[in-house]
């Protein structure tokens, strides 16, 4: 198991009556990407303030490699921060931008020049070194925000939203980059986005948040697979949200028929929800189907219909296909018991329980 860096216990912040964070509890390991994905407001980038102490928490402890770091002024932290807008110093060329806080620490000169060639090669930007920052596209300023963090070789890189500035082609273009990045430099990322799919794609470990609060931590896969509840499912790609009930364990029901599932452990009759995403639907006739839904509208999507349809209790069905379908008709929809996840209804509301992280090992 590898070592835990970062750990954050019990953090509440409290602005007057608003709580921004509620009992946030979880632990970082080294070398790992980690991502703190939920709606704007829901407290990211305050979590990464408190770890980097530009904020103090209202209570609870944040340690960094087994030591309480709450009272070690930022600048003394052994970590950095890469920000939205960059923060580059327009006044200074990209060399001495990526230098600064080598000089700021007094590092020898020859010693400042390796480490500032070895970043900005890095980033792939070792020949702008004398460019200005006004001369930079806004990738390339990206970059060098990168460059200028990973300069101090820090433990820890706290990312927040660095890529939203950028074009969709770029953005996904700079994933693979910090992807690889992260995974050669060996450490650890705490990356911020609302993106869900941005933190499908580079997480090795996601925490889903909502109103100051973890609801669920998983690992990609997981989380899309395995949502532990209805914002989660909602959040994290496109889902179908059905309500039912359970039957007995591996048996749900919904809009009145019974299907086999692949999930056990709840009461006989306990009211569910069952989750199917849209790419595990399979069209067929109506006769065939497991359920008959008609087709509301559809849009192509360049490499897949999106078609929006609805079944006879008024429920959207969102449904990927790579065939068109006409609007109007009646479709019959397939799937099999490993297509749909079920959920506690009464885990709608429900948090995941990150106290518990605390013990987890
Ligand atoms: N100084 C402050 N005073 C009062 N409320 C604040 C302050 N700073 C943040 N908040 C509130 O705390 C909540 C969490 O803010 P935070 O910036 O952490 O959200 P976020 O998830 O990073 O959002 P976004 O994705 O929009 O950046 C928000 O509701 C915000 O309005």
């Amino acid at each position: 198991m590898s070592k835990t860096i970062i750990e954050l216990q019990h953090i509440y912040k409290k602005y007057g009556d608003f709580t921004a964070l509620n009992d946030i509890n979880f632990k970082l390991n080294q070398g790992e990407f980690y991502t703190l994905l939920g709606p704007s407001g829901c407290g990211k980038t305050t979590i990464l303030q408190t770890i980097a102490g530009f904020t103090d928490a209202t209570s609870g402890q944040v340690l960094f490699d087994g030591q309480k770091i709450n009272d070690i002024p930022a600048s003394k932290r052994q970590l950095n921060t890469v920000f939205q807008d960059y923060a580059l110093f327009p006044n200074m060329n990209v060399h001495d931008n990526v230098a600064f806080g080598l000089v700021l620490h007094k590092v020898k000169k020859a010693e400042i020049e390796e480490r500032v060639h070895d970043a900005l090669k890095l980033v792939q930007l070792d020949q702008y070194a004398n460019r200005e920052i006004a001369e930079l596209s806004g990738g390339q300023k990206q970059r060098i925000a990168i460059a200028r963090a990973i300069v101090n070789r820090p433990k820890v890189l706290l990312l927040d939203e660095p890529l939203s500035a950028l074009d969709a082609k770029l953005r996904k273009d700079m994933q693979y980059e910090l992807r690889s990045l992260q995974q050669n430099l060996g450490i650890t990322f705490l990356f911020v986005t609302h993106d869900q799919e941005e933190a499908l794609a580079m997480s090795d470990q996601i925490f889903v948040m909502n109103k100051g609060q973890i609801l669920q931590k998983g690992d990609p896969v997981d989380i899309y697979d395995e949502p532990i509840n209805h914002f989660v499912a909602d959040f994290i790609g496109e889902s179908n949200i059905i309500p039912g009930h359970m039957i007995q364990d591996y048996e749900v029901s919904f809009l009145g028929h019974t299907f086999e599932c692949a999930d056990a452990g709840m009461r006989p009759n306990e009211p569910v929800e069952v989750v199917i995403r849209p790419e595990d639907l399979v069209i067929t006739t109506p006769e065939k189907g497991k359920l008959q839904v008609k087709v509301s509208t559809q849009l192509f999507r360049g490499d897949y219909y999106e078609i929006l349809a609805y079944d006879n209790q008024d429920n959207e069905w969102l449904i990927h296909s790579t065939n068109a379908t006409k609007d109007n008709a009646v479709i019959g929809l397939t799937f099999g018991p490993n297509d749909m996840h079920v959920m506690r209804y009464n885990e709608t509301e429900a948090k995941f329980n990150s106290r518990l992280e605390t013990y987890e090992e």
